[in-house]
């Protein structure tokens, strides 16, 4: 049984209090990581089951894929910016030349990847270039900044097992890797469907270029669904003319070039169906429902339900999607497996759960209903459970309070 060991005695202060919303003790936490950092105290095993202590979460990862890494460290790149120091009096920004990145493990050449990751730039892309790096693997990250944002990865750039890209996936890419983990595309509704051409080709063109790189080298799937909860078996309720389809439609085709490419060319496809993922790095601005709530609460504005509030999702936080991903790429498993959090909400019970988490003045206000909004979603996930042992961890409530930290950090910062 391998133990997250750090090199300071282990104080109540430095044990993730993820339910505390106090800004200073967080604060007053990292400043203790950045010198445990800065003097190389990190000692962790990749591989070990010290997942919780006192019932808190202490690090992410699941021993079987060597993915495991000590939450305060992800904290510590998430929460605080390295490479900057803004000053609020002149809003200016001074980027610091020198800085020491963060420890990778050292691997073997017969266990070091190079992993190529599309969208890595994204809010779930630069959460799985964190860990990829972390656990000592090369990452080369294509992105064309749609969505994606440099400084959500730009902690590792200029690192020796680090490169950045700027490309479009809609165009072929060359390049000798051992994974790739295809996440390039807009997914948030506002995104996707301000040029629904391009999110269409993004998902058809992108993932015919990522499998025939795959070749060369060896998701919204289920629309309005009529089943609840949705297995991977059920095929599905989308419609082919309304504002979603282009996403929709657009990740089923992918799915379908992925197995013709399976079965035509023995090409060795992996397929996560991901459902709503929140978490720190997410576009404030992206009009999804996680980012609107937390970041009107936090202004203290009127959170903003669309429809009457009925309708339900389910959400995972990034940690736990991240952990899946892993899973998913090293097991041998080709079928499509959900990857999700079944904690259902109305999206009314959810309003007042970010009220109570972050601003109980705020009030709620509704707007009319989206077209084709799914009334429900929820992840059938037995089949991750069993094939990949996954599950996710994080409560609700505990990943909100980690995301309100964020946009509250770059608020601070004058990063939004
Ligand atoms: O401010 C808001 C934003 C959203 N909503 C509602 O909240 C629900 C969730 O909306 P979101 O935009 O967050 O996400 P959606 O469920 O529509 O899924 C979309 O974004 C998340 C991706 O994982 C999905 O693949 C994509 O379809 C919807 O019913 C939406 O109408 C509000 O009530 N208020």
């Amino acid at each position: 049984m391998g133990t997250i060991v750090n090199d300071t005695d282990s104080t109540e202060s430095k044990s993730n209090n993820l339910t505390n919303n106090n800004n200073d003790k967080s604060r007053e936490t990292e400043d203790l990581y950045s010198d445990k950092i800065r003097d190389g105290q990190w000692f962790w095993n990749t591989n070990t089951e010290q997942i919780f202590s006192q019932d808190q979460i202490v690090a992410v990862g699941h021993a079987s894929a060597k993915s495991v890494v000590p939450l305060e460290l992800l904290r510590y790149i998430y929460l605080q910016p390295h490479d900057r120091i803004y000053d609020p009096k002149t809003h200016t920004i001074s980027y610091l030349q020198t800085r020491t990145y963060l420890p990778v493990k050292s691997l073997p050449p017969r266990e070091k990847k190079r992993v190529l990751v599309t969208g890595g730039a994204g809010f779930v892309g630069s959460h799985l270039v964190d860990r990829l790096m972390l656990m000592g693997h090369e990452v080369i990250v294509i992105d064309n900044f749609f969505t994606g944002c440099k400084n959500n990865v730009g902690h590792w750039i200029g690192h020796p097992n680090f490169e950045l890209i700027r490309h479009d996936v809609v165009d072929p890419f060359l390049i000798e890797v051992d994974q790739i983990y295809h996440l390039a595309c807009p997914a948030s509704p506002p995104h996707y469907q301000y040029n629904p051409i391009k999110t269409v080709k993004t998902s058809v063109m992108g993932t015919i270029n990522m499998l025939g790189l795959a070749k060369r080298v060896k998701a919204q799937v289920y629309g309005d669904p009529e089943e609840h909860p949705q297995a991977e078996t059920y095929w599905g309720n989308v419609n082919p003319i309304g504002p979603r389809a282009c996403y929709d439609e657009g990740k089923r085709v992918a799915e379908t070039l992925t197995y013709a490419y399976m079965n035509q060319d023995c090409v060795d496809v992996r397929v996560a169906r991901i459902f709503n993922t929140f978490g720190p790095r997410m576009n404030a601005n992206d009009g999804r429902v996680v980012s609107n709530f937390i970041m009107q609460a936090l202004k203290g504005e009127d959170l903003t339900i669309y429809g009457d509030g009925l309708q339900t999702r389910s959400f995972q936080y990034v940690h736990d999607l991240v952990d899946g991903l892993i899973l998913l790429m090293n097991a041998d498993y080709k079928e499509p497996i959900n990857l999700g959090n079944p904690d259902e909400y109305t999206i009314r019970e959810f309003a007042e759960l970010i009220i109570s988490e972050v601003n109980s003045s705020c009030k709620i206000k509704t707007l009319p209903a989206p077209k084709d909004d799914p009334k429900k979603r929820r992840p059938d996930i037995k089949r991750a459970e069993q094939i990949l042992g996954w599950k996710p961890r994080w409560p609700v409530k505990q990943g909100i309070g980690e995301t309100v930290t964020y946009f509250q950090r770059q608020l601070e910062a004058g990063l939004m």
